[in-house]
Parts: C-alpha cells; structure tokens; sequence
C-alpha cells in the first residue's frame, strides 16, 4: 500500500457480512484502524467491530451516524442490501465533501441511479467484491463513473489489492462477474458442503466426513492461488487413466454438472439484471 494510500480516512456504511469482509481484509494489510469508520443499524455487531480498534457509529442511537462517517472519510463504501443503496445515497449527499470516493458493494445498483441521488461531480464507483477478502484471497471488480480521476482508481485499487484480486471492468461486465466471483465463494462451500454429505453416505461419520471435506477444498483452492496454477491440469493430475478418481469425473459428466453451474451462473447474472431493471 503507497503511503498516500495507507493515509485514507476509510467509511464503512453498514458493517455486515460484504463490507466486515472488506474491512478486515484492509485492516491485515497494515491499515490504521485509527481511520476506519463503520456503522451499524443495531448494536448486535458493536462489541465485534470495536475489538478491531475502528471507530463504530450506531445507527439506532444517532440518527446522523451514516451523515457523520460519510462526511469524514476519504473513501465511503457503501455495504447495505441493494434495496437500501439509493436511500444511503440520498442520506450522506448533503454531507459529503467533493472528492470523496464513494464505492457500492451492492449487486445490480446502477452508476446512474447512484448518481441521480449523489450531488452532481461526485466519484462514484460500483464494485463486485466477495468475502474472501478478508482472508487476503478475494476477487473484486470495480466499475468507475467517468467522475472519478485515474488517481482515485489508482487509491481504492491500492487499497483492495491488499486483499484480493482487483479487476477493473466495464459497467455491462458487472453481473456476469457477479454470478463467477461475487457469488463463487458459496458455490465452493456448496460443493464441500455436498462432499461431506457424499461421505456420510458412504459410511463415514459425520464429523470426519466434514472435516475432509473442507480440508480437501480447502487445500484445493490453495494449489489454485499459483496465478500460473490451470485448473484443468491439476484436476488431470490427481486423474490416474482407468483410476478411482476417473470414474468420479465420468459420473459428473453423465450428470451434466459442468452444464448445471453454468446454468447456474446465468441465473445468478439474469437475477441481478432483473434487480437492476427493478431498483437500479
Ligand atoms: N455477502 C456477500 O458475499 C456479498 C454481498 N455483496 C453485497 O453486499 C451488500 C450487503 O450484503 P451482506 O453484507 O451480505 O448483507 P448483511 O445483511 O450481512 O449486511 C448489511 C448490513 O447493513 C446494515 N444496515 C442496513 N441498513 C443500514 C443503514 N441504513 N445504515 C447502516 N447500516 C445499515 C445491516 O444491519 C447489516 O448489518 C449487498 O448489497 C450485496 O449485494 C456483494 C458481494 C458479495
Ligand atoms: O447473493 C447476493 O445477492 C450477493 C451478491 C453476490 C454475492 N452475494
């Protein structure tokens, strides 16, 4: 991280799953607690959040929380539900200052209807992130409006690449990118999740079965953090001609599963279009 970068006064509105992701991973990557910002609805999650030695605003008991963080901050991400982006963005208007970045993890919340709700000139950034940020192992796509400098591009990827991948992507990439790496992380869990329950079956008990199963897609996803690692290949690799593993891959074949995830993620793509047409 350049030092101009590590200097962001950072806030979080809205600390849940997304944006508590994006927060701890810039945290692991050295920075300062002491300008990072985040508000919460409720006091569920305080306790939590303080530990990590961020300032923390409550919605509940001071109605100018999001106002207040937004006006301090170099960069604002915005991490409520979708449903929720465009009344944030008419909430902290009034307060922000002209050159602050506001970035939306939300999926299918346009550039313009931000925009609409933001004062004219603001910088604004739609972003796909996904939760393994937090663990320095995530993936996030970000979309600039044309009000945003190339430096200001250049501070939020710094920023990021602490912790993941940052691509940057036209807006109509947006969805598609979404349904791969937005919602990927729950597609490896889901399949760990069905591995253990395979084991089960097969007459392992439940909590070894569970245990070699994440263990397994874990390691997995390790060998595939090599930026140079094909997929393809390792998979051959563990695939000896006539073996165990050959007539797995045979049987997923007959099943049609590589068709069924990309079916997968096209539903995933199309319901974030339609969330678009509908609220975005
Ligand atoms: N969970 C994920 O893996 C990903 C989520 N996203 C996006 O992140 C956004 C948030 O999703 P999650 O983190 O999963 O949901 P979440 O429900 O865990 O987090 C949203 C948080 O915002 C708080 N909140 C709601 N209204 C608020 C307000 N006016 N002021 C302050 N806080 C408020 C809620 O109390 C909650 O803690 C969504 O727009 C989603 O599309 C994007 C990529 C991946
Ligand atoms: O499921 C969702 O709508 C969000 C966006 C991508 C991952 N989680």
């Amino acid at each position: 991280m350049s030092e101009a970068t590590s200097n962001l006064k950072l806030s979080f509105l809205g600390a849940g799953s997304m944006n508590g992701a994006i927060l701890r991973g810039i945290l692991a990557s050295g920075h300062d607690p002491k300008l990072v910002t985040a508000t919460v609805r409720s006091e569920n999650r305080v306790d939590e959040l303080r530990e990590l030695g961020i300032a923390v605003l409550v919605n509940s008991q001071d109605e100018e929380a999001n106002r207040s963080a937004a006006a301090d901050a170099d960069v604002v991400f915005l991490g409520v539900k979708p449903v929720g982006i465009t009344a944030l963005c008419e909430e902290i208007a009034p307060a922000l200052k002209p050159g602050t970045v506001v970035v939306s993890v939300a999926a299918a919340i346009t550039l313009a209807s931000m925009q609409d709700k933001l004062p004219a000139g603001q910088p604004v950034i739609r972003s796909m992130p996904n939760t393994p940020l937090m663990v320095g192992a995530g993936v996030v796509g970000i979309s600039p409006a044309s009000t945003v400098s190339h430096a200001q591009v250049q501070s939020v990827t710094d920023l990021l690449s602490g912790s993941g991948d940052v691509h940057v992507i036209d807006e109509e990439q947006q969805n598609a990118l979404s349904a791969i790496s937005g919602s990927g992380p729950a597609y490896a869990f889901y399949l760990a999740e069905a591995m253990a329950k395979a084991g089960i079956a097969l007459g392992l008990d439940a909590e070894l079965s569970t245990s070699i199963a994440r263990a397994t897609v874990a390691g997995a996803g390790k060998m595939l953090s090599n930026p140079d690692a094909d997929p393809a290949a390792l998979r051959k690799a563990v695939t000896s001609p006539n073996g165990t593993t050959e007539r797995a891959i045979a049987a997923f074949d007959e099943g049609g599963i590589r068709a069924v995830i990309e079916a997968g993620a096209r539903a995933a793509s199309e319901r974030a279009a339609q969330l678009s047409r509908e609220l975005g």
